[in-house]
């Protein structure tokens, strides 16, 4: 399961603490990478009253000043390594679903518009459209009547008649982009009394604050069943229900990690290359999440998903931004990760009258959590799972719904051993700071946990001694997850695997070494359904050398709410076993 800040950004400037990412010289750098966290790779528009769909405006005209070429979400690095599942595949297999069921609800008959592209209306001019669907990319899917040209249009639910503004045609795909104007007619899905954010509608990190949260769940399983239909390439007969979405305790307050962020002044992109002077900042620039649709930065306060601490920490840093912004001369991510401090209920330490800034206490049965907001990305902070403890470096990736996170430990606990068997070793790839091993190692005699970055893996090695396990009980090693066949010497019938690569997935050697070694059962982590079904098809077509998968369970977990994003899981046995 990732975030997409699985990739701790890069530190630091000796100009703040609490400013991160690609960092040189003592100046911020120009933000920012777009992340997949449910939050970061945020977009929208301005919006004063999200609570009245009736109310929700947007302005007049796409801010794109100078530049009427339609503009394209520039992709992530990583999402440029996505080669299947990527989010212009899903929604284009989304598309072609609702087309022919659109089809075949009418026995052929539909009535198509054979002018469509002339017919088209002018990018930027405003149209009505109902949505017919929600793709499993967070969209709106929408139509005209008498057409089969659909429409793209984020924060709309299935039912709602919508006035969207058209920005961009793509002919070859017979679809249009068009941004959220207001509700004409509100879905009977919709009530926007739900909404809790003010920029909701504007800022891209949710889509969902509308909808009912049941029927968020319901939506995050269709995104499981269709990611195993379109992306496993396996018959639909050895591909078993998908499990009812477990949802999160929290749906608000929840978000142990934020990372807004602010642009460069104006020209800041030239200082970059150095081809000029920098220039300072003349006033505070905006600081939050990127508008949807638009490389543009919105401004704001406050981000209720955020854990209290995290919310906290938010004003804190706008406060002080708006004393430093002089200091800075390109845009920067600010970090925001809550830290916990647990302390016995009769401690010293625990502050008896007013708290400090900052600072937020939760009572717990024997103990008292002080939850505070770091921002240096080297900083370590702490964190608990139950009784489990986790320390990490600020910057690095940790799950950043910690609400969830007894629920899905305990989860992949009662289903990591397979129903029979002598099952003595566990190998938790993409392992790192130990989630997994730590949480399940008692259930075994040794594990090993494996991860690419250094960091977690101190981390790991850190935390399995902080929760009373020693080397002979667990080892951690820093490398490519393909190396850890090269050493492995535990016994394939007595072993099993958790997988929770990043957003891209297992690469095919990785794959092709996992089934040439042959663990009894893999339970698969993963952020990115898609490439998760892509990977486990390859498990159960078992084509080539090695051993083959079926799948015994689906499920989706709910680590994102009010967002499109879901966290899958996936637990397969081998077939022909050796026994
Ligand atoms: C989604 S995170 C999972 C971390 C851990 N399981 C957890 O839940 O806290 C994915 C992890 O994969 C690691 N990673 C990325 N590419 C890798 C590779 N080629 N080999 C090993 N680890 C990799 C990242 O460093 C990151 O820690």
């Amino acid at each position: 399961m990732a975030s997409a800040l699985a990739d701790a950004p890069k530190v630091l400037n000796g100009h703040s603490d609490t400013i991160m990412s690609g960092i040189t010289n003592g100046v911020a750098s120009a933000s920012v990478a777009a992340t997949s966290n449910g939050n970061d790779n945020a977009n929208g528009n301005a919006n004063d009253n999200a609570n009245d769909s009736s109310q929700q405006k947007r302005p007049a005209k796409r801010q794109n000043p100078g530049n009427n070429r339609a503009w394209k979400q520039k992709k992530t690095k990583r999402e440029k390594n996505i080669t299947e599942g990527s989010s212009e595949d899903v929604l284009r297999l989304d598309i072609e679903a609702l087309l022919a069921s659109r089809k075949s609800q009418t026995d052929g008959q539909v009535e198509v518009d054979a002018d469509a592209e002339e017919n088209l209306p002018e990018q930027g001019t405003e149209i009505e459209v109902e949505v017919m669907k929600l793709s499993s990319t967070g969209d709106g899917l929408a139509m005209r009547p008498g057409s089969n040209w659909v429409y793209i249009v984020p924060f709309t639910v299935p039912g709602d008649i919508a006035r969207v503004r058209v920005y961009r045609h793509v002919h070859t795909e017979k679809q249009s982009f068009a941004d959220f104007i207001s509700v004409v007619k509100p879905s009977p899905l919709r009530d926007d009394a739900r909404i809790q954010c003010k920029y909701f509608a504007s800022c891209g990190g949710c889509q969902f604050q509308m909808l009912d949260y049941s029927e968020q769940l319901n939506h995050k399983k269709r995104i499981v069943d269709r990611a195993f239909r379109n992306f496993s390439n396996l018959a639909p007969e050895v591909v078993p229900a998908i499990n009812d979405t477990i949802g999160s305790p929290l749906q608000y307050g929840y978000r142990t990690k934020l990372t807004p962020h602010f642009d460069g002044p104006p020209g800041f992109r030239h200082n970059k290359r150095g081809k000029n002077p920098r220039t300072p900042f003349d006033s505070c620039p905006d600081i939050g999440f990127m508008q949807k649709g638009r490389r543009k930065v919105l401004d704001i306060e406050d981000c209720p998903i955020g854990t209290s601490a995290v919310r906290l920490g938010m004003g804190r840093e706008r406060e002080r931004m708006h004393k430093d912004f002089a200091s800075y001369q390109r845009g920067a991510t600010i970090l925001l990760r809550e830290n916990t401090k647990r302390l016995p209920k009769d401690s010293d330490e625990i502050p008896q009258g007013e708290l400090p800034p900052c600072t937020v206490r939760v009572d717990n049965e024997d103990t008292v959590d002080l939850k505070t907001c770091i921002t240096d990305s080297k900083a370590t902070t702490t964190e608990y799972i139950g009784d489990y403890l986790f320390t990490n470096p600020a910057g690095s990736f940790f799950q950043n719904n910690n609400s969830i996170l007894p629920k899905f430990t305990q989860y992949v606990r009662e289903r990591i051993l397979p129903p029979s068997g002598n099952i003595k070793y566990l190998i938790d790839a993409y392992s790192g700071s130990g989630l997994f091993t730590i949480t399940l190692a008692s259930l075994f005699e040794h594990s090993i946990g494996i991860d690419i970055a250094a960091d977690s893996i101190a981390s790991a090695g850190r935390n399995a001694a902080l929760n009373g396990m020693g080397e002979d009980r667990c080892k951690f090693i820093a490398a490519d997850a393909g190396e850890l066949f090269k050493s492995v010497s535990y016994n394939a019938e007595e072993t099993v695997v958790v997988l929770d690569p990043p957003r891209k997935g297992c690469d095919d050697s990785f794959l092709s070494q996992l089934r040439r070694f042959g663990p009894r059962r893999v339970l698969y982590v993963s952020c990115n359904v898609h490439t998760q079904a892509r990977d486990v098809g390859v498990l159960v077509r078992g084509e080539g050398e090695g051993e083959r998968y079926e799948i015994e369970s689906l499920v989706g977990f709910d680590f994102f709410p009010q967002t499109g994003h879901v966290e899958g899981v996936a637990i397969l046995n081998r077939v022909d076993t050796k026994e």
